[in-house]
């Protein structure tokens, strides 16, 4: 269960956005889905630690990671989080290994336990990974790219994988095969994921519910196992790719404004 209440604010000189989120699922996956600027990596942001609500609470699977009231602020490093940035922001100048390494806090200090080089070790074979092991990311495809990004994300044994648009920049092709990889890393770690997106193909594809994000705000939740047409049609037409011209979607819209429109 995925349990996040919180309200915070971000400024620089000209310019200050408010951000008041208030949901709770226990749906597999769940996709934050709005428009740009609408908060949804600030909300990823929050969970994981890397800003502080002014109030609120975050818990996970009942464990407490934020509550402005009771005073809990766990440091990012013990939440437990596993973050997958956009573009999946692989260190080019390490290898496959210390990439996924990288993802144990105790990395850092400059040494791992037997224990945790046989975890990096599990992961890379997990992934397919342990003969490129020591190569750097961008010998890789883009497909093991994401699973080294996926590796590292898995290191540190999360609750919850957060996931800021995956699949942003690649093409059609390679989105595809890998939204079906996520799916079935997410399946066999058995780990409920968030994800950001602005693809509502990413939504059709793996999304159990969706939060729709408006000005800060979740102004709609969705279902989208008995989602009713006028929510598909919402999610396709009111989104942020109302005005996507690719044909597919050009489609879909237009099956579900007929759909929409019939009493
Ligand atoms: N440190 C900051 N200082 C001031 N404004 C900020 C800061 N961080 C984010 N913002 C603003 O907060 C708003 C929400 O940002 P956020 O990154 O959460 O949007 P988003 O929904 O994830 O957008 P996108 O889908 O484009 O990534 C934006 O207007 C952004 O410019």
């Amino acid at each position: 269960m995925i349990d996040v209440d919180i309200a915070l604010s971000v400024a620089d000189r000209s310019r200050r956005f408010d951000l008041a989120v208030r949901f709770a699922t226990d749906a597999p996956f769940a996709a934050l889905y709005g428009p740009s600027g609408s908060g949804k990596t600030l909300t990823l942001q929050a969970i994981a630690g890397l800003l502080r609500p002014s109030r609120g609470h975050i818990r996970i699977d009942g464990r407490t990671l934020f509550d402005a009231q009771a005073g809990v602020d766990l440091a990012p490093a013990v939440r437990r989080t596993g973050y997958l940035f956009q573009n999946y922001a692989l260190f080019p100048h390490l290898s496959v290994r210390q990439n996924v390494a990288f993802g144990l806090t105790s990395w850092h200090r400059g040494r791992l336990s037997a224990q945790e080089r046989e975890r990096v070790q599990h992961l890379l074979e997990s992934f397919d990974l342990a003969t490129t092991a020591e190569s750097r990311p961008a010998t890789l495809s883009g497909g093991q790219q994401q699973r080294v990004a996926l590796a590292r994300a898995l290191a540190c044994e999360p609750q919850v994988l957060l996931l800021d648009e995956p699949f942003a920049s690649l093409n059609p092709m390679l989105r595809q095969n890998l939204r079906e990889e996520l799916a079935e890393v997410r399946r066999r770690w058995g780990i409920p994921a968030l994800m950001i997106t602005h693809d509502v193909e990413d939504v059709l594809a793996l999304a159990d519910v969706a939060f729709i994000y408006e000005r800060g705000q979740i102004v709609q939740q969705i279902g989208m196992h008995d989602a009713s047409s006028r929510d598909m049609a919402r999610i396709v037409l009111d989104g942020p790719l109302a005005s996507d011209t690719s044909p597919l979607k050009q489609k879909l819209r237009k099956m579900l404004q007929a759909s929409w429109s019939t009493p």
